[in-house]
């Protein structure tokens, strides 16, 4: 038998198969550069904010404990010269009162940490809580999340909301910290490698040079030439961890889906070819992580063979003064820890440079989401009925009082409608196609849905019907013309597909609203009316609602939401498709007799849907590919007829 699983079960692989996605998006573009500037564009406006008050004040006291930790270092580098001393000269006593003097040390930087590890963590979470919310709104407002998903305008916003900020709070605050860390460290601890470790003479030519302080030179020469070198090797990896965590997103985000569509990937039986895609989406990950291996190979390389190097290297440099008896062995171990602390604190890059380096691809990841945001936010902005489909704010409901009713698509002039309505006007709807261009189904044409009149749409499949309801309802941007919408009338959308949010009935029934924006008498009542007694007792139960009503269930569920919510205009998108006929005509007699104001306009291929309504819009669709909309009354029981033409 053979097995369809693509990945061998062999040692494993090279990842040689791949040309190097480094050198790729370090070419070309913004995902794998340094953007400094833009990243403290990112992180400035939560110190601005009213909570970064606060936040400030948590700051001050994290700043107040690293210090403290490095104040604990400096005496314990001074602890670190009496106590070699006194062990160079056998004097017991004062080795006892030295590891005294070590316990008050450890007891005081123990204390010190603790403190600091959770005030830290403490700031961190506020941090990501306010950028949480905040991106969370300038992706919800303005419906930003519809508009980037329809345009396809950036990968997993969820990933870059949920993991990238957490890492952007996180490690912006590590990372700062422990520059601030070493920059003290370094002051603290130059003057001190400066006194300690004298001068050093030799002779060049006969000439004898001295340099004072040389260990302090010896640091800053070993620490910039480390710094350089891990920075020359250690880059690349910026756009690999950008492409690392796409590719971790598209893989979680395949398993999701999967999870979601469990019942019909098992009525296919779509085992194999689930098991094939996902772990397609896998080697993806593993390309990228053999070329992250490699890259780390080098960084890690050049990391720990500076670190290991640092460990002798002061010893090695300050041998000369030892063996000419210039200096203790306390000296000399004062000597080597105080040049380790100084050439550590100048090493922060090389230290931390595998931070920093998936911190700049998250800040990247955010900042790419943030243009994305700022792109459709601009477009929806910039529509104005030639470019993109403008809505506008028409009369509102309460406007009506004696104004003349229009006839069917009449419009007044200037295109407004006369009377509070929805209402398009040369409206041409469009959808995108690939490489940026749209594809127009319609003919321009216009009309004017007001309350109180019942709306049939009908046309082939594909010919843009849903298109046309989610431009009434000013959600879809591709297309030119107006849609002009009362700011006060309420409009409910039954899609298709109904949405069950997660939660209770009583959730789903009030969505959007709360479940405690309606009595519990009126749930109960209109479940009742649309044949739901069954969930009547279960009104409070959280379950996967979506998976557990059937779909006829859950249309009868948007029914009961319509009934509760009382819109002024109710747009029903094959709303009724599960339905039988006996039900179908039970819940439109049911919405004609309690909302007998509202606006009913109603997808529907089913000719027994006709007879609810009293106006058609058809769309026929040409040979050139655009459909034409036809509008008229409707005979009763009559469905409207393909135009011969
Ligand atoms: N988000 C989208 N991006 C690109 N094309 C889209 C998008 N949504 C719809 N389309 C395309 O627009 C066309 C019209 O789709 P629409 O859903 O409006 O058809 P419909 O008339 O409601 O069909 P049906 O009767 O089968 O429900 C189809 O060709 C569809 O593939």
């Amino acid at each position: 038998m053979t097995s369809r699983n693509p990945v061998p079960d062999s040692p494993a692989p090279e990842f040689s198969s791949t040309p190097d996605p480094a050198a790729r998006v370090t070419r070309d573009d913004a995902r794998s550069r340094l953007r400094l500037a833009d990243t403290w564009r990112l992180l400035k406006p939560y110190w601005v904010s009213r909570d970064g008050r606060a936040g400030l004040a948590l700051l001050a006291g994290v700043i107040a404990l690293n210090l403290a930790l490095v104040g604990v270092n400096v005496w314990l580098t001074n602890w670190n010269r009496v106590f070699y001393n006194a062990l160079e000269a056998h004097d017991f006593p004062a080795f006892k009162q030295q590891l005294l003097a070590f316990c008050a040390i450890a007891a005081v930087f123990i204390v010190v940490s603790i403190f600091k590890q959770y005030y830290t963590m403490m700031l961190q979470m506020r941090w990501r809580t306010w950028l949480t919310t905040d991106f969370l709104s300038r992706w919800l407002d303005g419906q930003a999340y519809y508009r980037i998903e329809q345009a396809h305008a950036t990968d997993n916003p969820d990933q870059r909301i949920a993991d990238d900020l957490r890492t952007l709070a996180s490690d912006s605050l590590t990372l700062s910290l422990g520059l601030l860390n070493s920059v003290v460290t370094l002051a603290s601890f130059i003057t001190i490698l400066w006194s300690v470790s004298g001068a050093l003479t030799f002779h060049l030519g006969g000439t004898p040079i001295t340099i004072p302080g040389y260990m302090v030179w010896f640091a800053v020469l070993y620490a910039v030439a480390g710094s350089w070198l891990t920075h020359k090797v250690g880059k690349p990896l910026i756009g690999l961890s950008f492409q690392q965590e796409q590719r971790e997103a598209d893989f979680r985000y395949a398993l999701m889906r999967l999870r979601e569509n469990a019942e019909g990937v098992a009525l296919y039986r779509g085992e194999n070819t689930e098991r094939a895609g996902l772990l397609a989406r896998f080697g993806n990950i593993r390309d990228n992580w053999g070329w992250l291996m490699r890259y780390s190979r080098r960084l890690v390389l050049v990391s720990a063979g500076y670190g290991q190097i640092a460990i002798v290297f002061p010893l090695i440099v300050a041998a000369p003064r030892y063996f000419a008896r210039e200096l203790t062995l306390g000296g000399l171990m004062q000597i080597s820890s105080a040049f380790g602390q100084v050439q550590g604190a100048l090493s922060w890059l090389v230290d931390s440079y595998a931070s920093l380096v998936s911190w700049q691809a998250a800040s990247n990841r955010v900042l790419d989401f943030e243009a994305a945001i700022r792109a459709t936010n601009r477009d929806a902005a910039n529509a104005d009925g030639e470019h993109g489909i403008r809505v506008t704010q028409g009369l509102p409901l309460g406007g009506e009082a004696g104004a003349p009713r229009s006839p069917i698509g009449a419009m007044a002039r200037g295109g407004a409608p006369a009377v509070p309505a929805i209402a398009a006007d040369g409206l041409v709807l469009a959808v995108p196609t690939a490489a940026q261009h749209i594809r127009e189904l319609t003919l321009p044409f216009s009309l004017s849905i007001e309350r109180g009149q019942r709306w049939l749409v009908t046309g082939p499949s594909g010919s843009g019907k849903s298109v046309f309801f989610r431009a009434m309802a000013g959600i879809w941007p591709y297309g030119r013309g107006t849609v002009d919408r009362p700011g006060d009338a309420r409009v409910l959308f039954l899609p298709q597909k109904s949405y069950l949010p997660a939660g209770t009935p009583a959730d789903a029934l009030c969505y959007p609203s709360r479940s405690d924006a309606y009595e519990a008498t009126a749930l109960r009542e209109v479940l009742r009316a649309c044949r739901l007694d069954g969930l009547i007792e279960r009104l409070d139960e959280v379950a996967n609602w979506s998976t557990t009503l059937s779909p006829g269930e859950q249309q009868r569920m948007a029914f009961a939401r319509a009934l509760l919510q009382a819109p002024d205009f109710l747009f029903l998108d094959e709303a009724t498709s599960a339905l039988d006929e006996e039900t179908e005509a039970a819940m439109y007699s049911l919405i004609r007799e309690r909302l007998p104001d509202a606006a009913l306009i109603s997808i529907a291929h089913r000719s027994t849907v006709a007879r609810w309504h009293d106006r058609y819009l058809r769309y026929d669709t040409r040979r050139g590919g655009e459909a034409s909309v036809r509008t008229g009354r409707l005979e009763a029981d009559a469905m409207p007829a393909p135009s011969p033409g």
